[in-house]
C-alpha cells in the first residue's frame, strides 16, 4: 500500500564520526525562480545554468509555459528558455504549490498579459498574505481580485500599468518588492516604487532581483533607500549562471560544525551574493554562538541555526522573527514545538522571539522525538541536524525537502549518515 507524504517517517541514525566529503548545493531556488521569469519575459532564448531543479522551480517553469513559454530541460540543472518577449493569458489556473516566490512574483508579472490569470497554490499558500502585493497593483490601474487576502489571486492585466509610481507595504514579505520591480519594466512607462517603511526584512532579496533584472538588460536605479525607479525596458534574454543556494549550503556548514568534520562545497561562504550566507560568520563560532541573534536579514537560515543553538554552549535568543511566522508554516511555532520536543523548554516562544535553551549534553543522548515539519522543507532539514547528534529524531514527511532540496537525504547518506526508514 503507497503511504501517503504525511505517514512518512525517517530516523537519523547519528553518525558518531564527523562528517567528512564533498556536497554540493544545489542552485540557488531564488535565482532560478528570478532568472525563469525574466528569461520568459525576455524576447529570445536564454540558457540558465546550475539551476535548481525542485517543486519551487517546477511550479515556476510550468506557469511559464502555460503563458507560453517554451522551456527545455537538457539535463538536470539547466533550463532552455525561449519567450516571444509577450506572457500570454494562461486557460487553467497556475498551480504554485506552496513556492511563495513563483506566486508572487507571477501575480505582479500577470499585469503584463492582456487577459485573465488566476495564480493559486496549495492549502498552505493559500494561508500566506499577498494582500499588499494586491493593493500595490491596483493602484498600478491593474483589475486584481484575492477574495480572502491570501490566493487565489485573479489579475486581469492590460499588458501595461496605468500609473507611473507605487508604494509597498514589505512589513510581511519582500517579495512583493521583487515582483513589481520585475513586472514594471514590462510596462511602457518608468515607474517609481516606494517601500512605505525603510524596515524590511532580508533586503538582500532585493539587491537579487536588481542582480538579476540587470543581467537580462533592465535598467533599474535605487534612488533613496526605500525607493527604486525601474525604466520600461522589457528583458533581453541572456545566458545567465545561478549560484549555489546559500539556504541549502547551511544544513551543510551546520553539520559539519555540528560533528566536528569538513565538509567541501565547492564554493566558499564569502562568495554568495544572497542573504542567508551572512549566517556562515554565526555557525563558524559554534559552540560559542552569540547571545542574541537578529534573524531579520537571514530568515531562512533561522530554523539551521536555532537547531544548531540548542547544542551551544550558552543559551541564544534569535529577534527579527516575525515574518517567520507566515512562510511555509509558522516556523517560530514550528521550532519552539519540534526543540521542546526533543526536551520541554529547550525552545520557547516569548513575543516573536524564539529563545533556545541549548546545552551541549544533548549530544549523545536518546531522546525520542518525532518532529512535526508542518510541511515545511526547512523544518525538516533543520532538525535532522538535531538527528546527528541525538539518538532517536524521527522526521515526519520527510519528502517535504523537495520543495528546494530534494537530493537532502541522499547528501546527508553520501557523508555517511544512516537512516531508519526509507529515504524519499
Ligand atoms: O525573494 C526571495 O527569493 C525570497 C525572499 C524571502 O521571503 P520573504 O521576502 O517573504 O521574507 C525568503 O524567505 C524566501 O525563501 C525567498
Ligand atoms: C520562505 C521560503 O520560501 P518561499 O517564500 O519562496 O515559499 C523558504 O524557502 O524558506
Amino acid at each position: 500500500m503507497s503511504m501517503s507524504n504525511a505517514e512518512q517517517k525517517l530516523t537519523i541514525l547519528p553518525p558518531g564520526h564527523p562528517l567528512e566529503g564533498r556536497v554540493s548545493p544545489p542552485g540557488s531556488k531564488s535565482i532560478t525562480n528570478r532568472a525563469l521569469l525574466l528569461a520568459g519575459l525576455a524576447k529570445g532564448t536564454s540558457r540558465l545554468t546550475g539551476a535548481l531543479k525542485s517543486d519551487d522551480t517546477r511550479y515556476m517553469a510550468d506557469a511559464l509555459r502555460a503563458m507560453g513559454v517554451t522551456i527545455s530541460e537538457p539535463d538536470d540543472t539547466t533550463f532552455v528558455v525561449t519567450g516571444t518577449g509577450r506572457l500570454l493569458p494562461a486557460q487553467k489556473p497556475l498551480f504554485l504549490g506552496n513556492a511563495g516566490t513563483a506566486t508572487r512574483f507571477l501575480t505582479a508579472a500577470a499585469a503584463l498579459v492582456d487577459g485573465t490569470v488566476v495564480v493559486d497554490g496549495d492549502q498552505h499558500m493559500r494561508k500566506r498574505p499577498i494582500a499588499p502585493l494586491v493593493t500595490a497593483l491596483r493602484a498600478l490601474g491593474v483589475a486584481v481580485e484575492a477574495e480572502t487576502g491570501c490566493p487565489p489571486v485573479t489579475v486581469s492585466g492590460s499588458g501595461d500599468f496605468g500609473a507611473d509610481r507605487v508604494t509597498i507595504d514589505a512589513g510581511l514579505s519582500s517579495q512583493y518588492v521583487s515582483a513589481l520591480l520585475m513586472a514594471a519594466a514590462g510596462g511602457t512607462r518608468p515607474v517609481n516604487i516606494e517601500l512605505a517603511g525603510e524596515e524590511i526584512g532580508a533586503r538582500g532579496y532585493i539587491d537579487l532581483t536588481v542582480a538579476a533584472m540587470h543581467a537580462f538588460g533592465a535598467e533599474v536605479r535605487q534612488v533613496s533607500p526605500s525607493i527604486w525607479q525601474v525604466a520600461p525596458t522589457g528583458y533581453r534574454a541572456t545566458d545567465y549562471i545561478i549560484e549555489p543556494d546559500a539556504s541549502a549550503a547551511t544544513y551543510l556548514w551546520a553539520a559539519e560544525v555540528l560533528t566536528g568534520g569538513s565538509i567541501d562545497l565547492g564554493v566558499a561562504a564569502a562568495s554568495f551574493s544572497q542573504p542567508d550566507a551572512k549566517s556562515y560568520e554565526v555557525i563558524a563560532r559554534f559552540p560559542h554562538m552569540p547571545a542574541i541573534i537578529d534573524g531579520s536579514q537571514m530568515q531562512d537560515a533561522v530554523p539551521t541555526l536555532a537547531v544548531l543553538a540548542a547544542f551551544n554552549e550558552t543559551p541564544v535568543r534569535f529577534t527579527g522573527l516575525a515574518n517567520l511566522r507566515v512562510k511555509e508554516c509558522d516556523r517560530v511555532r514550528a521550532l519552539s514545538t519540534g526543540l521542546s520536543n526533543i526536551r520541554p523548554g529547550l525552545g520557547i516562544e516569548e513575543g516573536d522571539d524564539l529563545l533556545v535553551a541549548s546545552d551541549p549534553k544533548l549530544a549523545g543522548q536518546t531522546l525520542p522525538a518525532d518532529i512535526d515539519t508542518f510541511a515545511d522543507h526547512r523544518i525538516a532539514m533543520s532538525f535532522a541536524l538535531a538527528g546527528l547528534k541525538i539518538n532517536g529524531i524521527t522526521i515526519l514527511d520527510p519528502g517535504c525537502v523537495a520543495k528546494t532540496y530534494p537530493r537532502y537525504w541522499d547528501e546527508l547518506a553520501s557523508l555517511g549518515v544512516d537512516f531508519e526508514g526509507d529515504r524519499p
